[in-house]
């Protein structure tokens, strides 16, 4: 049987994931060790020290992410490459868009299963980005402009509580996206891909995704994959603050890739100038300001983490190699 490790944020949702995690944890029949954060970046800790213990073992563990986004991004961040760690997650958190992307437990019996039949594992890609003032990791995804700027807003906020409150935490983005539209100056943005370099003016936002979805289930990006070994940058550019909206609005059918103010690239890493002082998130999680004409290095790592009881096809085949072979492998580039 597959040794167990949950790594559980009950703060996550406003403190209701208390509850949930009280009902989930009765129904386990399974061993496993609870681990719950004491605070704010506890769970890359934690996490960290599982990866080095599993190291030092030669021994497979299951990581259970129990919390939302900001917990996942967390213990993925701590287990950094290590191929003994399978991660798993709950959802439990506002906007859980990382349980949106990815496959997950959605009940105590799912994680039993798994945990006596382990398969299914794939390893999926990370996405990271560089600038002067630091270096961060995405799963889900990154962004500089009004999102990132919405992010930081809610997560200062104490009306998110009010509305996990009133089971509509995925909403807390929307409202604020009204708020912030208000406030929010456009910006000239220089992107430079892999072979080619373009200018956008007026720009909103610039989202670079691993997965599809971002704000609690808007379908930024509906062509990500997160285990093809790309990432997508999305620039929505030159429109009014009125169309915006509806951008916004036709963002969670995924249908806004089709306005003319939506640009979609996809590529191995895409370096971003902006001209102002600009917020950055990295899922979800205030990454920073720009620094004006200074560049930020986006790109993405592949096959650098193994997501336990994946249902979709893997990229990789997990199978025929462990975590320092595949590492070779990729090094040589095959
Ligand atoms: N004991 C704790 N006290 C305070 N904050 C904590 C504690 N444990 C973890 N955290 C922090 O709680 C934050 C929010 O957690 P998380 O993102 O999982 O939930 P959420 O914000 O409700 O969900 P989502 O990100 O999906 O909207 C994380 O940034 C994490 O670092």
């Amino acid at each position: 049987m597959l040794k167990t490790k949950i790594i559980v944020n009950l703060k996550a949702r406003n403190g209701k994931a208390e509850k949930k995690w009280d009902r989930f944890k009765s129904k386990l029949s399974i061993p496993f060790e609870e681990h719950i954060t004491l605070y704010p970046g506890h769970a890359r800790e934690l996490a960290e020290e599982f990866a080095f213990e599993a190291q030092e073992r030669a021994e497979d563990v299951l990581i259970v992410a129990f919390g939302g986004d900001g917990t996942v991004h967390e213990v993925i961040d701590g287990i950094g490459e290590s191929g003994y760690i399978r991660i798993g997650a709950v959802p439990s958190g506002s906007g859980n868009d990382f349980h949106r992307g990815f496959t997950l437990f959605k009940n105590p019996s799912d994680l039993e299963k798994y945990v006596y039949n382990p398969t299914g594992d794939a390893w999926m890609d990370l996405g990271r980005f560089f600038s002067e003032t630091g270096q961060y990791m995405f799963v889900n995804s990154a962004g500089i402009g009004l999102d990132a700027y919405i992010a930081h807003k809610v997560n200062q906020s104490s009306l998110k509580k009010a509305f996990n409150s009133v089971y509509l935490g995925q909403l807390t983005y929307s409202y604020f996206l009204f708020q912030c539209l208000l406030k929010f100056r456009p910006f000239n943005l220089t992107v430079q891909t892999e072979s080619d370099k373009m200018t956008f003016a007026n720009v909103w936002l610039a989202t670079v995704s691993n997965q599809p979805y971002f704000g609690g289930g808007m379908k930024i990006s509906p062509k990500s994959e997160p285990d093809d070994g790309q990432i997508e940058l999305t620039v929505v550019h030159r429109l009014s603050a009125m169309k915006l909206l509806v951008m916004f609005i036709s963002v969670f059918f995924g249908m806004h890739t089709k306005m003319k103010e939506v640009t979609q690239l996809t590529g191995k890493s895409f370096s971003l100038t902006v001209d102002e002082v600009i917020h950055r998130h990295a899922d979800g999680e205030y990454a920073g300001m720009t620094i004006p004409y200074q560049e930020t290095r986006f790109e993405v790592k592949p096959a650098r983490w193994k997501l336990a009881n994946c249902k979709k096809k893997a990229g990789l085949p997990d199978q025929l190699f462990n975590g320092e072979e595949r590492m070779e492998k990729m090094e040589r580039g095959s």
